[in-house]
């Protein structure tokens, strides 16, 4: 299974002056640990990074420090996320039939989400890992106001490893290039396109690093691994 992942981001919600994957995470920068589990899933053949050119150099230092034994891909980044899948999927190989595409900011995956996606994604044209959502959701005005709380057994949180049919996702990536769609996740993609997205199970450790909090407990749940 070819795997993409995008780390062309910058953190500006860490509030840090560089790209955050560059930060240390208990003694590795934290795409170490994403890549780590990438060679650590049997079913990963392939890996493109997808990165900013100014930071090609932190980015090859990182594969130098690590074992990695499967084909690595530098791609260059786009200046969203969406953007940058877009760029990942333009440089996979010809035989590339699906793909996984993980955040390169999900560094708390298991090798084993990885590999249970890549096997369901035999089956499916397209999947996202998700979990339930453990909170009470408020939908709320622009004056402030709650006007909604949805039925939570209908709500998701949405993860990656997301998995596509590369076909229909270049597909989807074309068709809302031309319709100035701007998501910040590829099942949305095939949602707007009326193709089906199947739920596969996530990790409630499989939290995003986006703010220094996270990094914290990413911090606690690496140690209680061992
Ligand atoms: N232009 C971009 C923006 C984001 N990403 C990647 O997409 C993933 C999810 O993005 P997010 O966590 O939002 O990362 P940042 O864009 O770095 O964060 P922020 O939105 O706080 O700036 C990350 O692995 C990030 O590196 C990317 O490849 N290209
Ligand atoms: C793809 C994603 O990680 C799924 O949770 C997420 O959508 C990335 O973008 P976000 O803007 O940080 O939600």
């Amino acid at each position: 299974m070819h795997l993409l992942i995008p780390a062309a981001g910058m953190g500006k919600r860490m509030g840090s002056d560089r790209n955050k994957l560059l930060i240390t995470l208990l003694g590795k920068p934290l795409l170490a640990w994403t890549l780590i589990a990438a060679e650590n899933a049997t079913s990963i053949s392939w890996i493109g990074i997808i990165g900013q050119p100014e930071d090609r150099a932190d980015l090859e230092n990182i594969l130098s420090n690590i074992f990695i034994s499967k084909p690595v891909q530098f791609i260059q980044g786009g200046s969203t996320r969406q953007q940058s899948v877009y760029n990942g999927l333009q440089e996979l190989p010809d035989e590339a039939e699906r793909v996984l595409i993980h955040d390169g900011a999900r560094c708390l995956a298991t090798p084993d989400l990885l590999d249970r996606c890549a096997a369901i994604l035999a089956t499916c044209p397209g999947l996202i890992a998700a979990v339930t959502v453990k909170d009470t959701i408020k939908v709320v005005d622009n004056t402030g106001i709650v006007i909604d709380t949805p039925d939570r057994s209908n709500l998701w949180a949405a993860q990656t490893p997301q998995g596509f049919e590369v076909k229909l996702l270049k597909a989807c990536h074309d068709k809302g290039r031309d319709l100035g769609w701007e998501v910040t996740d590829d099942a949305a993609l095939f949602e707007k396109c009326s193709l089906p997205v199947t739920i596969v199970p996530g990790e409630e450790t499989n939290l995003k690093i986006t703010t220094p909090v996270d990094l914290a407990i990413a911090e606690f749940i690496l140690k209680s691994r061992g």
